[in-house]
């Protein structure tokens, strides 16, 4: 049913694997270094926009503002970050509650910006006080440089649709949204949609990352895929210190998309006031002594490792809940890879490195945590320990935070079968099977053996 994947000492697998960029041997040095020598002495600085403050997008503006705040010469200090607005009650066990206002609902901006903490979608953790929470997008967005997508994948239309024409034309993103967007022309990543929609481009962010523990300072890694536009490495850096492998001979204002198509989206040059947005500045951004970043240029691998992912966790719930154990969990888990691989090649072609999904933080790793302790793990374990829907689960403990892998099944399904490939894809296929009531877990053996 699947190809075999290649073996480890042949040229294509090593031709495929990831080679990191390695920039300098302690992540305080780097961190200074680049602030400094490197990226300094320009006219103008980064200004930095969170678009997204649940679990995670609170968790990536905390860490983004711990390096804004050290690198004054490269980025603002202050990060604004886009809350959709909501008005919250402080729980009675947190350090904020007040008596006097009870259980009065308050602003969550409010609330934000007086305690420094998200007291709803990561309670009990300080944000440094200059992330500076925003109900307003457009305003959040105004002159931003920088602009960090990250909430549930269900929202980003609309918010792009409020923001387009109000952002900076040479204004670059980092998507850490982990979904895809099927629609009938096919399916596409929200690091693409998101650069067509705005005009402008966008790399992505994904790897093992549960919020919850990064935000508690436990070491982990991520990957960050960005392909530096030509524009943006041809004015301000030498291509030396730019690895651009997008570059090559194309116009100026055209770059190649995720597919290694030339991308019809023009693109308008990062003017060089601004140190350049390469590999050392995204790492400079993101890079934490406790949030290691490996800088990549394989977008759909990175984008893709961390949508699919999503659906497979379910089906190790699922198989957990039933009470099989970790071997039945490792087989999920081996099957999910190499659907995760077979889609990535399939619908985005050679572009897609195997390394991206056998070897970073965005593919094996990811699914190795997702599948450990992934809300879409565990709403779905207790769904089928309980006899009730993940969706129930969801709702009853999540307090608003959104799994990610229900309606990627669904959309990943509807894709597939429109294209008469669910038989291809059978771990896929079984998951959104029995989200739908029409398969059962017992199922899974006989729907995704190979013999
Ligand atoms: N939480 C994690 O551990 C984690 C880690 C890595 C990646 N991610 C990915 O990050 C992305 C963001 O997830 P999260 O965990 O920060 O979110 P979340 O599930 O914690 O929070 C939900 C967010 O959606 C917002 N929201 C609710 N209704 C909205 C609306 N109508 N319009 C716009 N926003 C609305 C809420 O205010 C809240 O900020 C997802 O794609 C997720 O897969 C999450
Ligand atoms: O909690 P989940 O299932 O949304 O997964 C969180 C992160 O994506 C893990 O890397």
């Amino acid at each position: 049913m699947f190809r075999t994947l290649s073996s480890r000492s042949s040229p294509t697998f090593r031709s495929l694997c990831l080679h990191p960029i390695r920039h300098f041997s302690s992540p305080t040095t780097a961190v200074k270094m680049a602030g400094s020598t490197l990226l300094g002495g320009h006219g103008k600085k980064h200004k930095v926009t969170v678009i997204g403050s649940g679990n995670w997008g609170s968790t990536i503006s905390k860490i983004i503002a711990e390096n804004t705040r050290e690198n004054t010469d490269v980025f603002e200090e202050e990060v604004q970050m886009w809350v959709y607005e909501e008005e919250v009650t402080i729980p009675k066990d947190s350090k904020h509650y007040d008596e006097a206002n009870g259980d009065k609902p308050q602003k969550l901006t409010a609330i934000i910006n007086e305690h420094h903490e998200n007291v709803k979608y990561l309670p009990g953790v300080a944000l440094p006080s200059n992330v500076i929470a925003n109900p307003s997008l457009q305003d959040a967005v105004q002159n931003s440089t920088i602009l960090i997508f990250n909430l549930p994948h269900q929202f980003i239309r609309n918010v792009c649709k409020q923001i387009r024409g109000h952002i900076l034309p040479f204004a670059r993103g980092i998507s850490c949204i982990k979904g895809v967007n099927v629609s009938d022309d096919g399916v596409s990543l929200f690091s693409e949609w998101i650069g067509e929609d705005l005009g402008i481009y966008c790399g992505a962010l994904s790897g093992a990352n549960i919020a919850g523990e990064i935000a508690l300072e436990k070491w982990s890694e991520t990957t960050i895929a960005y392909a530096p536009p030509p524009m943006d490495s041809r004015a301000p850096t030498p291509r030396s210190m730019s690895p651009n492998p997008s570059a090559g001979d194309l116009p100026e204002t055209t770059h190649r998309d995720v597919r290694g198509r030339v991308s019809k989206t023009t693109l308008t040059a990062v003017p060089s006031e601004y140190p350049p947005l390469d590999h050392k500045c995204f790492r400079t951004l993101f890079h934490r002594p406790y949030f290691h970043v490996q800088m990549v240029s394989d977008v759909a691998g990175v984008s893709l490792g961390g949508a699919l992912k999503n659906i497979v966790a379910l089906a190790a719930g699922f198989v957990d809940g039933r009470g099989w154990g970790d071997n039945a969990k490792a087989a999920i888990m081996r099957i999910g890879l190499m659907e995760m691989v077979k889609f990535g090649k399939e619908f985005f072609g050679e572009t897609v490195q195997t390394g991206t999904f056998t070897e970073s933080s965005a593919g094996v790793a990811d699914l190795i945590t997702s599948c450990s302790g992934g809300r879409n793990f565990r709403c779905a374990r207790k769904a089928v320990e309980k006899g009730i829907s993940v969706q129930d689960v969801e709702r009853e403990d999540l307090n608003g935070q959104k799994l990610q892998g229900t309606s990627t099944a669904h959309e990943v399904n509807s894709f597939l079968k429109a294209r008469g490939l669910e038989a291809e894809y059978p771990l896929f296929t079984a998951v959104n099977g029995i989200l739908l009531g029409e398969s059962t877990v017992d199922d899974i053996p006989s729907l995704v053996s190979d013999t």
